[in-house]
């Protein structure tokens, strides 16, 4: 393959109602949606998941943006491109920045998909049609709201309930879902908001059943957390610290943490997130799918790679209406009872809506890649 153009979509979508984590706010997704071009005319899609704000990970839309353009790019002007799995290999000049990497190698998964008349998920190896996914739910003004809206979630069906926790927002509204429903599958996502001083809290968490504690120390605090993991039953699950496959190597070799939440865009892509797979399931560490508040892009790579049976934990994958009025693609994987289809046409298997697009498109760019 020898991609021609790249185009890039810059949209902004508003959130259906704000999303509150231990960082801030968030009222809408501003992100751009990658279109490669080969020669033929065939075409893959991304998503570049970085958030407005440097606070989950360094990289933002705008920095990601210029990234993409003035140094990814142009390593793939005029290349021919055997593989998807030889980005990540093209990339590796350009240190970090792996959002930025993620949406255009995820992109060429698509193409690549679509000129073989192959499915991502069979491509990545994935062998299940339907799975099983789960709900993150951001902090909320009071414990009867969380309430509320954990109900609503359980009747729909979902198995597995992730509450965003920060201090002030963590015990009372955990012991309440717990009292309410005893056998729910629960968690709670700190995003960093604890150090080793909260270690008295983090302990009484211990007595409620829960899932995992999902990165409730600074995200290059490998040492603490493994300091963390040894004092607590509850498993640790890592998400922003892991970067790499080097990283979850660290993490195993220390004891970090007892789980792994693996998104594809914070670790360089999918060829990445498949090597982290195969180690995780060497390593018998719980590895499972996260999300991005992703748009229907971002949302059917994460159902192709989720498909894998290595993922023995629902993922953060909910259904889109969830986060927003409309989506970009034309299908709404069928989410029913907890559970979404894998789509199963070629690449990504669903098509754009460029109307939708339109709806949301602040800006388009067209970067020309032929001419060497
Ligand atoms: O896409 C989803 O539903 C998961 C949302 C989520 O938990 C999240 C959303 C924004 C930033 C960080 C995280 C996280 O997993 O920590
Ligand atoms: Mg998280």
């Amino acid at each position: 393959m020898k991609l021609s153009q790249v185009n890039l979509y810059q949209l902004a979508m508003p959130l259906v109602t704000p999303f509150v984590t231990s960082y801030g706010v968030m009222k809408e997704k501003p992100f751009y949606l990658v279109e490669v071009v080969e020669e033929n005319g065939q075409k893959g899609y991304g998503e570049l998941e970085a958030f407005a704000v440097p606070d989950y990970t360094e990289e933002t839309s705008e920095t990601a943006y210029l990234i993409l353009k003035h140094h990814l790019l142009p390593l793939l002007k005029g290349e021919d491109i055997q593989h998807p799995r030889e980005i990540k290999e093209r990339f590796s000049s350009i240190r970090g920045n792996e959002m930025a990497k993620a949406a255009v190698e995820s992109a060429v998964w698509d193409l690549y998909g679509k000129c073989k008349h192959r499915s991502l998920a069979s491509l990545l190896g994935g062998s299940r049609q339907i799975i099983d996914v789960g709900v993150s739910i951001g902090i909320q003004e009071n414990t009867d709201t969380l309430l509320e809206l954990v109900s609503k979630y359980v009747d729909a069906g979902y198995t597995r309930v992730k509450l965003k926790i920060k201090p002030g927002f963590d015990k009372e509204p955990i012991q309440a879902i717990r009292e309410k429903y005893p056998t729910l599958v629960l968690m709670a996502d700190a995003n960093s908001a604890y150090t080793r001083s909260d270690i008295k809290l983090i302990k009484e968490l211990d007595h409620y059943q829960l899932a995992m504690i999902e990165q409730p120390f600074g995200v290059r605090d490998f040492l603490d957390h493994a300091w963390l993991q040894k004092q607590v039953q509850t498993r640790i699950c890592l998400d922003e610290n892991i970067r790499s496959l080097s990283d979850v190597q660290l993490a195993v070799a220390l004891g970090s943490c007892k789980a792994v939440n693996l998104k594809f865009s914070r670790v360089g892509g999918l060829t990445e997130a498949l090597e982290i797979i195969s180690y995780c399931d060497q390593e018998d560490l719980l590895v499972w799918c996260g999300g991005m508040l992703e748009a229907g892009v971002g949302r059917a790579h994460n159902l192709a790679l989720a498909s894998r049976s290595e993922f023995r934990f629902p993922g953060d994958i909910s259904q889109t209406s969830r986060y927003f009025e409309s989506d970009i693609v034309t299908s709404d994987f069928s989410f029913k009872e907890g559970k979404m289809s894998v789509p199963n046409g070629f690449g990504i298997g669903v098509a754009i809506d460029f109307k939708q697009v339109d709806k949301f498109l602040i800006q388009k760019e067209t970067l020309l890649l032929s001419n060497k």
